[in-house]
């Protein structure tokens, strides 16, 4: 048996995550829920907080493998893998990352908007394979500026990524269940209307079974053929066939996209298109942010191990 008061659950977490946390509690690290199902029942029974990071599902069968816990930290702002109503039943406490990571995702958000639209992935190769030395220019795009933008869900992110885009003259609309107080920017209640509307979509609502196929077929269709479908919230929240089935058909433009529902092996029809952009879910995958929800995550367990009032509760 080890006495260990924090448990350490996900393959995903760096080695220096893991030594601060280490550093910080008596810890113990199991790569998987199959690792903690295999650990004796005497240390499962000592630990009393987990950091968890990964997107394998937190259900209340797993909450179970350890009797005694009273936290789950999660390393993300989306805990959606996460049963919250499970750890609610338990008596169990639910902390995220929000804000730190806000930047990171907004910034990505427009850097994949403006890769897809003016096409940098093929001018960077049109240099490095010598085709722009034999005289051919890169054949035109198109401009981003100045277009009309419509955002599914204005929380954190998606507020940040609209102040981004206003700086990019864009007509800003966005969807969400209530008004926000905003500049001049237009609300729908409807994401269809909204859709009408625009000519990009860019989807930054939480994931998880209430927001499933948030974005259907009749949003898509409402979209058209100018429309670009830009996702960085959770693959969940696209009706991913019919995403692939409109990109395919030509019903709307195209699509960038850091999350897919299966990753990281996406569906490979997404491998066959010549009009999306796709990046491998990295929207808070810089140094200095991945640092700061890694000490967000730790300040929660130190809190809740020491008594104190949780830095950023979800339940
Ligand atoms: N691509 C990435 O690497 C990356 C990084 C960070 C976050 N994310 C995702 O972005 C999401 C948003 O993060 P945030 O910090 O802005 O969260 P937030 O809670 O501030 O905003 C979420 C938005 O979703 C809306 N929403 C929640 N439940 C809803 C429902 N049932 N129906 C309709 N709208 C609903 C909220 O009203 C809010 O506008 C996260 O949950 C996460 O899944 C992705
Ligand atoms: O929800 C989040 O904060 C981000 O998606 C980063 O976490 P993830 O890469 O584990 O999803």
């Amino acid at each position: 048996m080890t006495d260990t008061s924090l448990l350490i659950i996900g393959a995903a977490f760096t080695p220096e995550e893991r030594s601060r946390l280490e550093t910080a509690h008596a810890a113990l690290f199991a790569a998987s829920f199959a690792e903690v199902a295999a650990l004796d029942s005497a240390t499962r029974a000592s630990v009393k907080a987990v950091a968890f990071k990964g997107h394998d599902a937190f259900s209340g069968a797993n909450m179970d493998l350890v009797p005694n816990l009273g936290l789950i930290a999660n390393f993300g702002v989306g805990y959606d893998a996460i049963d919250v109503d499970a750890a609610d039943a338990r008596g169990i406490k639910v902390t995220n990352t929000p804000d730190v990571l806000n930047d990171d995702v907004a910034d990505l958000t427009v850097g994949m908007m403006l890769a897809y639209s003016r096409n940098l992935v093929a001018g960077h190769q049109w240099v490095m394979d010598g085709t722009w030395a034999t005289g051919k220019a890169l054949p035109l795009n198109r401009k981003m500026s100045g277009d009309t933008v419509g955002i599914v869900g204005m929380g954190r992110i998606g507020r940040d990524i609209a102040d981004r885009l206003a700086a990019f003259k864009m007509d800003i609309h966005y969807h969400a269940r209530s008004e926000k107080q905003t500049p001049d920017w237009t609300y729908h209640a409807d994401v269809v209307d909204m859709a009408k509307a625009v000519d990009w979509l860019v989807i930054a609502i939480v994931g998880g079974e209430a927001t499933r196929n948030y974005v259907g077929k009749d949003v898509l269709a409402a979209l058209g053929p100018r429309g670009v479908v830009v996702n960085i919230s959770r693959g969940t929240t696209v009706d991913e066939a019919a995403l692939l089935d409109a990109l395919e058909a030509k019903t709307i433009e195209g699509a960038a996209l850091d999350v897919f529902l299966d990753e990281p092996t996406i569906d490979p029809r997404f491998l066959k298109l010549d009009n999306v952009h796709l990046q491998p879910h990295q929207g808070s995958g810089t140094v200095e942010t991945r640092r700061a929800m890694a000490e967000l995550q730790l300040a929660n367990i130190t809190a809740f191990l020491g008594g104190e009032a949780l830095v950023t509760p979800v339940n």
